[in-house]
């Protein structure tokens, strides 16, 4: 956190409005320009992260930017004006082509790469029988539906795997740390979308 704080008064040294430089307070929680007295507060941006299923099955996903076989649960950014339920219904359509049917909210977490996020963590259901994906190619590089017993297993490996196994790299997932393990763990632990309130 106190790195992403750092990040922040270092992007910020100047007043959008006047062109002045800004003056860091004591604390440390805002800079002030001296000429116009606009206060600039750090900011948080609100992502949303969901992991789709459709009861038996969960969707994981992988950007060309990840390391080799690391699969991860959808995120995206919330746009201007949209409320979570909206962002998760858009970056779900927009990334794999898929109806969000019902979706709850599970956790939330700061994560500071690379610059502050508010991750808010859900998990979605869509229709059974609803379930073929459209890969956006220009967001993600692959997704898929990975059965409850392969992602059992993939949360027991300990990844990454910087190593090809019978030509290919193992499928793992991201690490403790990050919220996408939660939901992930979440949804193994107890396969809550296939009860999720309508
Ligand atoms: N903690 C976790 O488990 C976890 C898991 C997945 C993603 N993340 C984080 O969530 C964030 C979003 O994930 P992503 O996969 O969409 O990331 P991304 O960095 O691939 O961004 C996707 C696109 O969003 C746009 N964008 C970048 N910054 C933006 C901003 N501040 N506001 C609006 N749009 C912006 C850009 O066009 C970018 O190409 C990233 O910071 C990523 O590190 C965290």
């Amino acid at each position: 956190m106190a790195q992403a704080l750092l990040r922040w008064h270092d992007a910020h040294q100047f007043c959008s409005r006047s062109g002045q430089p800004t003056k860091k307070n004591m604390a440390g929680s805002k800079r002030v320009c001296p000429s116009n007295k606009i206060i600039y507060y750090p900011q948080v941006t609100p992502v949303v992260i969901t992991l789709v299923s459709d009861g038996t099955q969960c969707l994981l996903a992988r950007q060309s930017s990840f390391p080799k076989g690391m699969y991860s649960a959808l995120a995206g950014f919330c746009d201007i004006g949209e409320s979570l339920e909206e962002a998760v219904r858009r970056e779900v359509a927009e990334e794999v082509g898929l109806e969000v049917e019902r979706l709850q909210y599970s956790a939330s977490q700061h994560w500071p790469f690379p610059n502050s996020s508010l991750m808010i963590a859900c998990h979605a259901t869509v229709k059974p029988g609803q379930t073929e994906i459209q890969v956006n190619l220009r967001e993600l590089e692959a997704a898929a539906w990975f059965s409850h017993d392969e992602v059992a297993k993939a949360l027991r490996r300990n990844g990454p795997y910087t190593q090809q196994l019978n030509g290919t790299f193992p499928f793992w997932l991201p690490p403790k740390l990050a919220i996408a393990h939660q939901l992930i763990k979440e949804w193994v632990e107890k396969p809550i979308c296939s009860a999720l309130p309508a």
